[in-house]
Order: structure tokens, then sequence, then C-alpha cells
């Protein structure tokens, strides 16, 4: 895979993908696996993480030992459907702030529309994850790293569950300092831009809206 896309291959994360696939997976189960999902995937984002040692005591002597600064990272999620990654995220990443990006993508143009932008103070310090479940023809996620990128964070990773070899080009074409984060790389889009063979519409299926 050209530029920088890291595929998500653990065999836990590629089950729970596999069941959120299927047509006939209900919502509440789409929304439990989609939680369970962003868990194990804040496992692998986070893995080359900037660390800092600490003082601390253990029951016996004193050591130095090594913490990821939680407070330091931003999990900016692209509503709606970057809300299901939230609650998993946070179990794992319990001191991370979290901003949002309201966006939709009009579904005539394909182009993404903005409706709201709210992100933590002193973005200089901090390391941005982005949150969509989707990056289809990669017009929300170039976007809404766009209007990131005008904060000044130190770092930023995109993380999806779904994405495709038009949209990763589109995305890296236009941020090719943003590393992809994603279980799974599919065939291509539909005419209508969704990805195939996808999951769906996936606002809608965490939501249960259609
Ligand atoms: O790569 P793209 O072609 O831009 O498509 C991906 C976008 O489409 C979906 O959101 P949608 O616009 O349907 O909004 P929603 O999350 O509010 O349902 C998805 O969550 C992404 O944000
Ligand atoms: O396949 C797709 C494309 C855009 N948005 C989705 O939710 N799914
Ligand atoms: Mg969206």
């Amino acid at each position: 895979m050209s530029r920088d896309v890291h595929v998500i291959d653990h065999p836990l994360v590629q089950h729970k993908l596999t069941l959120m696939r299927r047509k006939d997976t209900s919502t509440k189960s789409f929304r439990e696996l989609v939680q369970e999902l962003s868990a194990l995937l804040a496992y692998e984002i986070t893995r080359d993480m900037p660390m800092q040692e600490i003082d601390i005591e253990t029951p016996l002597e004193k050591m130095k030992s090594r913490v990821i600064d939680g407070k330091k990272v931003v999990l900016a999620s692209i509503l709606r459907a970057g809300n299901g990654f939230l609650d998993g995220m946070l179990q794992v990443i319990p001191g991370a702030r979290v901003g949002h990006i309201g966006l939709y993508r009009d579904p005539a143009t394909l182009q993404a529309v903005e409706y709201y932008f709210k992100m933590p103070h002193d973005m200089h310090e901090r390391d941005v994850i982005v949150l969509d479940p989707m990056l289809a023809t990669g017009n929300s996620a170039v976007s809404a790293v766009d209007r990131i990128k005008k904060t000044g964070p130190r770092s930023i990773r995109f993380v999806c569950l779904v994405t495709c070899p038009e949209g990763l080009k589109t995305f890296h074409d236009a941020h090719p300092d943003v590393p992809v984060y994603t279980p799974a790389v599919d065939r291509g889009l539909n005419d209508h831009g969704y990805i195939v063979p996808g999951l769906g519409d996936a606002g809608d299926r965490i939501f249960g809206t259609k």
C-alpha cells in the first residue's frame, strides 16, 4: 500500500468488522460493535504516540516509568458517525479532549458541507486523532483535516473502519503527511459514492435513522 496507510489486520478487529458489514446486524449490535472496535483501534493508533518518563514509587522502591500524556490527545469526531467511536476510544484514552466537526456530504455533489466546528484550546501542543467510520470519496476527510490544520496541532492521524483506493488517493493527495489507520480497504465506490462492498451508511446504522 502506497503512502501512509496502516491496515489493522488483527483477528479481533476483522471479526467484529465482518459482523458490522452484515446487512441483518441490528442497530443495537452495530452500535455495540463499533464501540468494541474503537477500543481495539485506539490500541493500534496510539502505538507510536510520544511518551514521557515520570517518577513513581512502587510498594518496594522509587523508579522512573513511562506514560502517554492523554490530556494532550484530541479525539476529533466528524459528525455524526464519528461519535460512534467516542465511547470506545475514551475507555482507552480517558484523559483525551474531544473536538467536533459537523460535516455532511451533499448527496448530489458529494462535496462536504460544514455546519459546526469546535476544538479544545492550545491545539499547537496536541496530537489529534480524527474519527469517521467511512472514508469514501475522501471529501469529508480532506475538508475536516484542512480545518483542523488551521488550528496548528502537533500531529494528526485519521482513523476509519472502511475506506477504498479512490478515497485514500484523494486524501493523501491533499494531506500526504496524515497517516490513515483502517481495518479495511475495499474495492471502490458505487455511482452514489458509497463504498462497495462496504457496510452501508454508517451514520444511519449507528443511530437507526433508516
Ligand atoms: O468520503 P466521503 O465521500 O466524504 O464520505 C464519507 C462521509 O459520509 C458519511 O457521513 P454523512 O455525510 O453521511 O453524514 P452523517 O455522518 O451525518 O450521516 C461518513 O460518516 C463520512 O463523514
Ligand atoms: O459508504 C459510505 C459512504 C459514505 N458514507 C457512509 O456512511 N458510507
Ligand atoms: Mg459525515
